[in-house]
């Protein structure tokens, strides 16, 4: 039990059915403190529904689920206090200015402050962070896609949470909204042990914030592990590529550093470059066999 009371999120053999339709299956993972999770899938795997059910915001069919060692079903104000939601689209408030609605969204969590956790963050300090200082006096109607984004990012760390649960934070972001999000996370992980769950179909961004990785795919994790664990596993042979005297060499092996050891020693190499199996690749086989198995399975019943 104590695990569980310590952990960030437990999942635990959760189903959910929309109807006739059964997205998720007997699902079970576990979220650390400070342990930053991808959970990744095609579209209308289950992955929002998932983190939905982690929100509180949606009643599961079946299974166990904490969060921060509550049922999210059951969760009161102090612990939604502690969770800190990125949803998919967010549009409203639109006449309110942004550093306005930041510092009124951020006052509700002031009674929930502790001793060692001042709630809510600074609000002008949070909007440098998210860059969004220039536009603190703009209207919420007259942002971009993009500076609406880092708002809701900047909302869901404004309560200093001890959980950031975020639904594709970084779509419609440009490549250096992205990279500076990207270092938010790390930033709020190592400084304030925050536990990250989140959804997204970039798994560049998958290999860069992530610890470790769900794969969702016909209602079940399909695979875990960390993002090079995973790419090694499913995607085979990474390749070493060398030139020695003038010519070019290829060899593919399952242990890079080994062959990479050795080939140095022989002390005749002029370059090197190692080519590891990409996360996608790995992605989109284990997709691919998914819809395989499910095809195969679906054709064996009728
Ligand atoms: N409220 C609902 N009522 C009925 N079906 C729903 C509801 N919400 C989601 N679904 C269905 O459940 C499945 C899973 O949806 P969900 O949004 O959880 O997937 P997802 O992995 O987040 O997809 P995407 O990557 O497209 O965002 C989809 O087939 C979707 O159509």
């Amino acid at each position: 039990m104590d695990r569980i009371e310590n952990t960030a999120v437990h999942v635990e053999g959760l189903c959910m059915a929309y109807g006739e339709r059964t997205v998720l299956d007997d699902v079970g993972f576990d979220v650390a403190p400070g342990e930053v999770v991808a959970l990744l899938g095609p579209n209308g795997a289950g992955k929002t529904t998932t983190v939905e059910i982690i929100e509180g915001f949606r009643r599961r069919d079946a299974g166990d689920v904490r969060v921060l060692g509550v049922d999210p079903e059951r969760g009161d104000d102090a612990w939604r206090a502690r969770i800190g939601v990125v949803l998919q689209s967010w549009r409203d408030h639109r006449r309110w200015r942004v550093r306005e609605l930041l510092g009124q969204l951020g006052d509700a969590y002031r009674p929930y402050s502790t001793p060692g956790t001042t709630r809510p963050r600074d609000v002008d300090d949070l909007l440098a962070r998210v860059g969004l200082t220039d536009a603190a006096h703009q209207r919420m109607s007259t942002l971009s896609g993009g500076q609406r984004r880092r708002f809701d990012v900047a909302v869901g760390l404004v309560g200093r949470p001890d959980l950031l649960v975020l639904d594709e934070p970084t779509a419609g972001l440009d490549p250096a909204a992205r990279r500076e999000f990207h270092e938010l996370v790390h930033e709020v992980v190592d400084h304030d042990g925050t536990a990250v769950l989140l959804t997204t179909h970039d798994l560049a961004e998958a290999e860069t914030v992530a610890d470790r990785i769900l794969l969702l795919a016909g209602g079940h994790i399909v695979a875990t592990g960390s993002p090079e664990a995973v790419a090694r596993d499913v995607a085979g042979p990474s390749e070493v590529r060398w030139t020695a005297g003038g010519t070019r060499h290829v060899h593919s092996t399952h242990d890079p550093v080994a062959f990479t050891r050795e080939l140095l020693a022989t002390g005749d190499v002029d370059d090197l470059e190692v080519v590891r199996a990409s996360l996608e690749d790995a992605y989109l086989e284990i997709v691919r066999r998914h819809e395989t198995d499910a095809r195969a399975e679906m054709e064996a019943t009728r």
